[in-house]
């Protein structure tokens, strides 16, 4: 087992991943993630965005390849191990907004705070602050079913922001947005993480979101690729209504 270098915070090698019923999601994928970037994971619906974000925050266990966050092992670690590393160091915003239904907005976003130690008080005071910079902080009073979904996920964005994350891994996390919000809350997102020196892995299959992150890595059918763009060639049915054309790396 070769150690990474030390300016990666996340180190992957040979990932291989395939569901319960057989169907492969990663094919020997490898990255590596620099402290502080923003990385956007790009690739068409199924091409394993999410299974690779679940891969690389421990959120499932690794099945063939390596993962190392900041030169430890996670690969080998136990269960409790890599979960209590999920809660202190990592942070997760889900495509869909899912919050504690009988807790408050304000309560919802000091929980992972309040789950590592931070007192009440100035777990509330942080999760404030972030509601106010998500443009929810007049909700704050307000359960998650009184909210629509946007606002929902908005508090999602500040619960994972309040946290302070080594590592945000953000799977499509404006893709409850009206259009329209999108670019302004991701922008929020990136610029908040720059100023914290928190590290972003974005999966997203929308160009206006990769345009904000540092580096793009794109997967297709599990496998990391190069897309190389190619003039559509008219009247061949083999080509017609092609763009691109893939090459692995
Ligand atoms: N729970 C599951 N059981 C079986 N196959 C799954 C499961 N979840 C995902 N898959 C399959 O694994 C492959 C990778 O899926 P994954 O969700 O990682 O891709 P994705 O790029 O995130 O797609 P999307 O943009 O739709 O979320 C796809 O073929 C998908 O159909």
């Amino acid at each position: 087992m070769v150690a990474p270098p030390d300016n990666d915070v996340l180190w992957a090698r040979a990932l291989h991943f395939k569901h319960r019923d057989g169907t492969p999601a990663l094919s020997g994928v490898s990255l590596e993630v620099r402290e502080g970037e923003i990385l956007a994971v790009s690739g068409p619906r199924g091409s394993g965005k999410t299974t690779l974000l679940r891969c690389l925050s421990g959120l499932v266990p690794v099945q063939s390849g390596e993962v190392w966050f900041n030169s430890v092992p996670m690969h080998t670690m136990g269960t409790l191990t890599r979960e209590r590393l999920r809660r202190e160091r990592f942070g997760w915003i889900d495509p869909a907004p899912v919050l504690v239904p009988e807790l408050n907005v304000w309560e919802n976003t000091a929980l992972p705070l309040m789950l590592r130690g931070t007192g009440r008080r100035q777990a509330k005071t942080a999760a404030l602050e972030w509601l106010e910079r998500l443009d929810v902080g007049t909700r704050a009073r307000r359960r998650p079913h009184q909210l629509q979904q946007a606002e929902r996920q908005r508090v999602c964005i500040a619960r994972a922001l309040a946290a302070a994350p080594s590592v945000l891994f953000a799977d499509e996390p404006t893709a409850p947005l009206h259009r329209s919000d999108r670019a302004h809350v991701l922008r929020t997102l990136t610029t908040a993480a720059r100023s914290h020196g928190i590290t972003v892995v974005l999966a997203t299959h929308d160009p206006d979101t990769e345009a904000l992150a540092d580096r793009t890595v794109a997967l297709l059918d599990g496998r990391r690729v190069k897309t190389v763009h190619l003039p559509p060639v008219s009247g061949t049915a083999t080509t017609e209504g092609r763009a691109a054309c893939s090459l692995s790396v």
